[in-house]
């Protein structure tokens, strides 16, 4: 079904190769995928599988063999039509809260940013502002009057990478990309995590998610697809109970071995 609709974030044999002459070294091979609006994608692999590699290339950060299309156009360099219009819709979390905010910043300034850079195109008043950013920190499960004026080091981990959440959701993005977003936290503030992306889901079906982890334990309860990468191939890719109930690599069934719990 969904095979006859466009994707709205595609990748087509991907190649990318490092270093020169005999420092050559690939570290991505022919990886495909695609992402569909309303699921979620997790790209799973051990330490130096390509995962951040992949992510950048997604991003139209880095340059590589193959193709990047975003919503069909292609994404090809910064002024490319499908670059722009994936930068502008896309909202981006990364693996450690207490670098990626502005450690500067109240929790409402960061979340708030966003919108503050779009204010003119998006015709926002400062109260519209204010409001749907409070809003973004309820929806992440945060008491918004509490946490408005805390800054990073007045939160827990899991507090502040729920602030970063808030600040990726607030512009109501098409595609939500997170690079390992649990890895710096502790089992119950990952449990919180996961069931706040769950809700996020479930609240905007449009919303499509690609979720980067080294742990199919974290992407289990949330992804529909799983890639498995590993030396830079794709070992597998498949509907999150195919791949976990059948797992046709040996690599995965050694990644289901090593499930967190
Ligand atoms: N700029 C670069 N120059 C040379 N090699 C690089 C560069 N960036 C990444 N690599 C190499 O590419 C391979 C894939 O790295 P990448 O960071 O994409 O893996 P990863 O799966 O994200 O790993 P991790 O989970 O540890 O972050 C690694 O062997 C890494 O050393």
């Amino acid at each position: 079904m969904s095979q006859h609709r466009v994707p709205l974030l595609r990748a087509q044999t991907i190649s990318k190769f490092y270093g020169r002459g005999h420092q050559r070294r690939q570290v991505l091979d022919q990886v495909s995928l695609a992402l569909y609006e309303g699921s979620c994608l997790a790209i799973v692999g051990g330490s130096g599988s390509g995962k951040s590699t992949l992510v950048r290339i997604l991003l139209g950060l880095e340059a590589s063999e193959g193709t990047v299309t975003y919503r069909g156009k292609a994404v090809e360099g910064r002024h490319s039509l499908g670059y722009q219009a994936l930068r502008s819709e896309a909202g981006l979390i990364f693996q450690n809260p207490f670098t990626s905010l502005d450690p500067r910043w109240s929790a409402l300034r960061s979340v708030s940013e966003p919108l503050r850079i779009h204010a003119k195109r998006l015709a926002l008043s400062d109260e519209q502002i204010q409001q749907r950013s409070l809003a973004a920190m309820e929806a992440v499960g945060l008491d918004a009057q509490d946490f408005a004026g805390r800054f990073p080091r007045d939160c827990s981990g899991g507090q502040a990478q729920r602030i970063a959440v808030a600040r990726a959701i607030v512009t109501r993005p098409r595609l939500l990309l997170a690079d390992e977003p649990m890895s710096s936290l502790d089992v119950s503030a990952r449990q919180d995590l996961i069931a706040t992306f769950q809700k996020l889901r479930q609240d905007n079906p449009r919303t499509a998610l690609i979720l980067v982890s080294h742990d199919l334990g974290v992407v289990q309860h949330m992804a529909d697809r799983i890639l498995v990468l590993h030396n830079g191939r794709v070992q597998e890719e498949g509907t999150t109970n195919q791949v976990l109930s059948h797992p046709t690599s040996a690599y995965t069934r050694a990644l289901l071995e090593a499930v967190s719990q």
